[in-house]
């Protein structure tokens, strides 16, 4: 990465702005997954060891630039204390005079939480007052907030104009090897996405169409390739304006020696329940009214094939509707075989890809996955994520 780090610049003494990714799932008022807090860590342990004053900065949901009573940040001020066996203060403001007096009390080593900065109208709109009322509170400015990084928000872009700007540790890493696996990747390298967002996942796909070996399509968003082949889809999620570019998109694969895998069958089901009827079909025999939750255990044999020989596999989004037990077979399938690949280097794209691997017990077997889903999206697609752009160069 051609941009600074906390390991360019002193923070002896210094009061250090650090945005960091905090938004977590909760559930009455409880954390219930930590992992991105976790996945800051290093950063944050390491300016209290170097003697920052480290007043920590999150977004929680997506509050539209309102006091929401549940998205404040007490519960994650909470894990966090635990998680660093130190008390971290929390405001209840994110900038002004309370929370400057609150700074002005903290020594060094010590950390402090302000509160969601999107209360505030401001940081959405990227308002270059809202940076500056930010940018008052400190001496320099660290991002660490990879999964907010492709957002140009006051508190992950407008700030870096006013102070020298660098990444944390987290940053710097997602960046180092997502970065590596587009531009030199170890080969085969294979691409696996899935998920429900055909419109979101149209330019990844178009992008790795250039750098893999391997695309596997799979979830919601294989049926509309599955039309553009002109089978029958029934009731499975279509995306219809897309049909042509599904098309186009198969035709460039072949032009490219790129080896496009598609379901060859499909698990269907009368209704999207876990209840419903289900049957086990080829992939051009979906009944009209029956709809394509997961892909079938041909799909997944072939897939873990295709896997276990590659040298590099980047995977975002499910295979099925995996939340669901009746269809989350493919999805566990294409994880395991994630797992048991050896001498394979795993990436998993945040979101809910990373979610069915925590469900499925096999976090822990794989190379990298990423705290940011729509960051490591767009960064994949090869756009230039704002909060990085906006830092230092070396
Ligand atoms: N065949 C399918 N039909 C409908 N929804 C699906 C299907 N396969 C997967 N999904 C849904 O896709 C969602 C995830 O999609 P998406 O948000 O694009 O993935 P990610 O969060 O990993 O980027 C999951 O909630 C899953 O239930
Ligand atoms: O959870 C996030 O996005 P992700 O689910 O795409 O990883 C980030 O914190 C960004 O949140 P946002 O999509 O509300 O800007």
């Amino acid at each position: 990465m051609n941009k600074k780090t906390v390991r360019d610049i002193d923070v002896k003494g210094k009061r250090v702005f650090c945005r960091v990714d905090f938004n977590v799932p909760m559930q009455n008022g409880v954390v219930t997954d930590d992992t991105r807090i976790r996945a800051a860590l290093p950063t944050i342990q390491y300016l209290m060891e170097q003697g920052a004053k480290v007043i920590l900065a999150s977004h929680l949901g997506r509050p539209k630039g309102k006091v929401v009573e549940e998205m404040r940040l007490n519960a994650v001020a909470e894990r966090l204390s635990e998680l660093l066996g130190k008390r971290v203060v929390k405001t209840d403001e994110a900038y002004g005079d309370a929370v400057k007096a609150a700074i002005a009390q903290m020594n060094e080593g010590d950390v402090l939480l302000l509160e969601n900065v999107r209360f505030y109208p401001g940081e959405e709109k990227n308002d270059p007052e809202l940076a500056k009322a930010f940018a008052e509170l400190a001496d320099v400015y660290v991002n660490d907030a990879f999964g907010a990084a492709h957002r140009a928000h006051a508190s992950t872009e407008g700030i870096a104009h006013h102070l020298p700007a660098v990444a944390g540790f987290l940053m710097e890493k997602e960046i180092e090897v997502l970065g590596k696996a587009l531009s030199n990747p170890d080969r085969p390298f294979t691409a696996i996405i899935g998920g429900a967002k055909v419109k979101d996942k149209i330019g990844v796909i178009e992008n790795l169409l250039d750098k893999v070996d391997n695309l596997i399509i799979g979830g919601g968003l294989a049926y509309t390739f599955v039309k553009a082949l002109g089978h029958e889809i029934g009731k499975s999620l279509l995306e219809e304006d897309k049909i042509e570019l599904a098309k186009s998109f198969m035709e460039k694969a072949k032009e490219k020696g790129v080896n496009f895998y598609m379901p060859v069958d499909a698990v269907v089901a009368d209704d999207f329940s876990n209840d419903a009827n289900k049957k086990v079909v080829n992939i051009d025999e979906i009944p009209s009214d029956w709809e394509g939750l997961d892909i079938g255990p041909k799909t997944s044999e072939l897939y873990r094939d295709v896997i276990l020989k590659s040298k590099l596999v980047i995977w975002n989004g499910p295979m099925g509707v995996f939340e669901m037990d009746a269809f989350a077979e493919g999805t566990k399938a294409v994880a395991q075989a994630l797992a048991d690949a050896e001498g394979t280097y795993t990436v998993i794209g945040g979101g809910d890809s990373a979610a069915a691997v925590e469900k499925f017990g096999l976090a822990d077997k794989m190379d990298h996955i990423s705290t940011g889903g729509g960051a490591s999206l767009e960064f994949m697609e090869g756009k230039q994520l704002p909060g990085v752009v906006a830092l230092n160069d070396k």
